[in-house]
């Protein structure tokens, strides 16, 4: 006690400190005082009813009492959200409308950290994970080119790609503020801005008022199944979905996510992820002689199509399925979009691709919606997909199978990226399964109703 007192601290900071002392099974020494110091900086209740703990993700929240089903347990208010007006103006002045907004809060983060005690944010800035921290590196814009390698059926390849360069253009946009202003930070490195855009990416959340930082609300983990989620409004709300005893974790969900979005956003994945999905494209092949009526067919109604690099190679567009859950034919099937797709690709004359626009205009105008009313053409449009993810399940298993174990001396991190790799795939997988399974069973059907009807 005497030691806290010499810190400075008011008499109910001590007490709070103590009682959490005793209250803790997750204790963490170095963020007992940060919720205290936000609800003075906000100058309102944030949470009376969760504190800051350790958990094998990191920081966490857990209650520390009993939380009713519907009970709010935290609001942090715009005031103490950390936004990218709070960019300092010589900076931000210097910055083009191109720099994204998680660029610019990287920025804060780095400014502020630079700062150190001086900070206005301080507390908050110290409780943020480290650099070297495991959990912190685990998103793929960290992992080599060999470890993407391992994931690249997974659309999060080509993101990953795509985002590592939008972090290399924003940093030289900011490197290059800041070394306007050497007064605020002299030198920075694309290591350290990558930690920060990571930092922001997996603990920013959108409002109506754009994209910021919530403190102490940001230490809440991810459970897909939670029913709590941060409510998109200004003042940042979290409604319990369920009873909680004291020092319970208390997860939320962060968003309807797969594994891709987990992997390349906040570095973790789920088993089991009932939110998984695997995009495909489905290409108009370029010996089709009705190719570019097909496509000027779909383009009529609405249906994108991408020409890929060379005009004349290939067009086609891209699907997201997700896992088709009942191969019986109840529930959702695969999307009706690629259904139709498949439809108008498996057209082998002009004739049939006129029947199909005249049945949309005589209809409610969406193109191939319909199953064929001949049964073998109907079988043919979904063989199509079934060889399509036949290849796809191939490469897959391929790429699985490749993915060696690692010798019990090869690094942690390598193993860890591996087995995401791994877990990330075989989720993929478990899609594409469902998928098969499911156009086998509807062709199946198709072929058993044609024969007893003939
Ligand atoms: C919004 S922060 C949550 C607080 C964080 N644990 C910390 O230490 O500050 C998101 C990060 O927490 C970790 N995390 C959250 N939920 C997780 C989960 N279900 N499994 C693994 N890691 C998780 C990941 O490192 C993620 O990037």
């Amino acid at each position: 006690m005497r030691k806290e007192r010499e810190e400075g601290l008011s008499l109910v900071d001590v007490l709070w400190r103590l009682r959490t002392k005793v209250l803790l099974n997750h204790h963490d020494e170095e963020c007992v005082d940060f919720l205290p110091w936000l609800e003075r900086k906000a100058g309102a209740e944030i949470s009376s009813k969760l504190y800051v703990g350790k958990s094998a993700c990191g920081r966490s929240l857990f209650a520390s009492k009993s939380i009713k089903t519907g009970d709010c347990i935290l609001r942090v208010p715009y005031n103490v959200q950390i936004a990218p007006v709070n960019l300092l103006p010589k900076v931000a002045s210097l910055l083009d409308n191109e720099t994204g907004n998680v660029a610019k809060l990287a920025t804060i983060i780095l400014t502020e950290q630079k700062r150190g005690q001086e900070s206005e944010w301080a507390p908050y800035i110290s409780c943020l994970p480290q650099p070297g921290e495991m959990h912190s590196t685990v998103c793929t814009i960290f992992w080599s080119k060999s470890e993407l390698e391992m994931i690249h059926q997974s659309t999060v390849y080509q993101e990953t790609i795509k985002e590592k360069y939008q972090i290399k253009k924003d940093f030289l946009k900011i490197k290059a503020a800041l070394d306007h202003s050497p007064e605020i930070f002299d030198s920075i490195t694309l290591e350290d801005f990558m930690h920060a855009y990571a930092l922001v990416r997996s603990r920013a959340w959108g409002s109506t008022r754009g994209v910021s930082l919530i403190p102490f609300a940001d230490f809440a983990n991810h459970d897909g199944v939670s029913e709590a989620f941060i409510i998109n409004d200004e003042d940042k709300q979290v409604i319990a979905d369920r009873d909680f005893a004291p020092h319970e974790e208390v997860l939320i969900r962060y968003g309807k996510f797969s594994n891709a979005t987990l992997l390349l956003e906040f570095g973790f994945i789920v088993p089991d992820n009932i939110h998984d999905q695997v995009q495909i494209h489905v290409d108009i092949p370029n010996h089709d002689f009705l190719g570019e009526m097909k496509l000027d067919v779909l383009r009529m109604h609405h249906l994108p199509t991408t020409r890929y690099a060379n005009d004349s190679e290939f067009s086609g567009d891209s699907f997201i399925i997700k896992e088709v859950r009942s191969p019986r034919g109840k529930g959702k099937g695969l999307p009706q979009s690629l259904r139709a797709f498949a439809r108008v690709l498996c057209c082998n004359s002009s004739q049939e691709l006129i029947d199909l626009a005249m049945e949309a205009a005589q209809n409610d105008g969406r193109l191939a919606r319909r199953p064929f009313k001949d049964s073998s053409r109907e079988i043919q449009a979904h063989e199509i997909l079934l060889s399509r993810i036949i290849h796809l399940i191939k490469e897959y298993n391929a790429s699985m199978k490749s993915l060696e174990p690692v010798a019990p001396s090869a690094c942690k991190r390598f193993a860890l990226r591996r087995q995401m790799a791994l877990d990330l795939l075989a989720g993929e997988l478990r899609v594409l399964e469902s998928a098969y399974t499911w156009l086998n069973n509807y062709c199946a059907t198709l072929l058993q109703h044609s024969t007893t009807n003939d």
